[in-house]
């Protein structure tokens, strides 16, 4: 089971050791139980309350008892991460392929962090991920810790267990989840799986202000669920394995215990998941189609008050009934980047080839929109009360950073559309310059 909320004071004990949250206090001379107190910063300690995020870990061992960091050699996880080609054509990807579990690089270190689409190496990096099953082999030996930023997991296909130090959660298709910076997880995965992660540097995920709109609606809070506190007291004579991104660097240290020994925890700064199915979707009932902000899910902000470092945005079911209106979505250029993906169904712009488990990649001011048959069909529709994207979500990374693409994403992979570009190319004129405004 899990906790309710986003971003409450939660609190949280392992139901084994009743009693083992400290009383009161934060750090006491004894913890309960003979554990560990250990604070976990995501924030400055001098930050605004409304931003400030920390929790406490009463551990068997703390995190410190650990053998020296030392380098992944290149070559080997990070032979990817560096090669960056800037290109403002549009792009799309075919679904990407899941490595075979006797493939040499499969767990969710190595396939995950191997392959990043694209990278800034300032605010945020995309990885188009995949894995398949024997993660088992990270669970039990390996764990990862980022420290550069937060990551933001959608499972495309096959269920994910990430068991953190803060508990376990189960997250499948149309769920996320959200691990921050500095916390250690592994992930478990029970077949051919594949999914898509953000990861944003320098700034946390929140709920999006609703203006207008009211105190409710989109992602309500009591949607989102925290993991209950679990451990394991285990010895790991033989080397259990903790890798930390840092600079954008893996590094590897060896431990003798699993670090999933945290008996209780209290504070505010915990992952988390997230059921798309409960977003309340907000659309047009007038006239013209929404700019597709009224979509977010989360949010990311820079310090340029409304321009996010990343957003996430979902393109649920939903009706559309807009009138005298071209209902899907418009031709634009976008100061902002937008890489999309699809967890399943059909795309209301791109029926065909924006498949389930591909993407696509929109850069900044690269014109893009629905495909010729798209307009052609909506230009001359019958405009009923309709579905829209019945059985589909779709969603988009939406950064106000510009992406250099790796040498993975437009080579390595083999999976980039190079015919991407015609579905525009029978877009016709349809210009008549004796055109008259029909008599009323
Ligand atoms: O309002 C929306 O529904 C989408 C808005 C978008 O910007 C996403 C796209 O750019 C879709 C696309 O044409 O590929
Ligand atoms: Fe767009």
């Amino acid at each position: 089971w899990y906790m309710r909320g986003f971003g409450n004071e939660f609190s949280s004990e392992d139901p084994r050791c009743p009693g083992s949250l400290p009383e009161g206090q934060n750090s006491p001379q004894v913890c309960p139980y003979g554990l560990y107190a250990e604070q976990l910063s995501g924030s400055a300690f001098t930050c605004p309350r409304p931003a400030n995020k920390r929790s406490w870990l009463y551990r068997i061992l703390p995190s410190v008892k650990h053998k020296p960091f030392t380098l992944v050699p290149c070559g080997d996880l990070t032979e990817n991460w560096d090669e960056v080609e800037p290109d403002p054509n549009q792009m799309r990807w075919l679904p990407f392929t899941v490595p075979k579990s006797t493939d040499k690089k499969v767990d969710f270190v190595a396939v995950s962090l191997a392959f990043p689409l694209y990278i800034t190496f300032t605010e945020l990096t995309t990885h188009l991920r995949l894995k398949t099953q024997n993660i088992l082999v990270l669970s039990c030996f390996r764990c990862f810790n980022n420290s550069d930023g937060d990551f933001l997991i959608v499972p495309q296909q096959g269920e994910i267990l990430v068991t953190t130090e803060f508990g376990k959660m189960m997250v499948e298709p149309n769920e996320i989840c959200v691990i921050q910076q500095g916390m250690r997880f592994s992930v478990d995965v029970f077949g051919e799986t594949r999914g898509y992660i953000l990861e944003v540097y320098g700034a946390h995920f929140e709920l999006p202000d609703l203006g207008p709109i009211g105190a409710n609606g989109l992602a309500n809070p009591r949607d989102f669920l925290y993991p209950v506190a679990w451990y394991e007291d285990r010895k790991v004579p033989t080397g259990y394995t903790v890798i930390n991104k840092y600079q954008g660097k893996l590094f590897a240290c060896q431990q003798d215990f699993s670090p999933f020994n945290v008996v209780a925890w209290h504070g505010n700064y915990a992952p988390y998941k997230y059921n798309l199915k409960n977003f309340m979707v907000i659309n047009c009932v007038a006239f013209d189609h929404a700019d597709p902000s009224i979509f977010t899910v989360l949010t990311a902000k820079s310090t340029k008050p409304g321009v996010a470092v990343a957003d996430f945005v979902i393109f649920p079911p939903r009706w559309g009934v807009a009138d005298h209106t071209f209902r899907p979505p418009y031709y634009h250029r976008n100061c902002m980047s937008e890489f999309m993906g699809l967890i399943e169904g059909h795309y209301e712009a791109k029926e065909e080839g924006f498949l389930p488990g591909g993407a696509s990649l929109h850069s900044i001011m690269t014109p893009h929109g629905p495909d010729a048959d798209c307009f052609e069909k909506n230009c001359t529709a019958e405009l009923q009360p309709e579905r829209v994207a019945e059985e589909t979500m779709a969603f988009m990374f939406e950064s106000s950073f510009s992406m250099a693409v790796t040498k993975w994403g437009l080579q390595t992979c083999q999976k980039l559309d190079k015919t991407y570009h015609q579905c525009w190319e029978p877009l016709r004129s349809h210009f008549n310059p004796n055109w008259k405004p029909s008599k009323k």
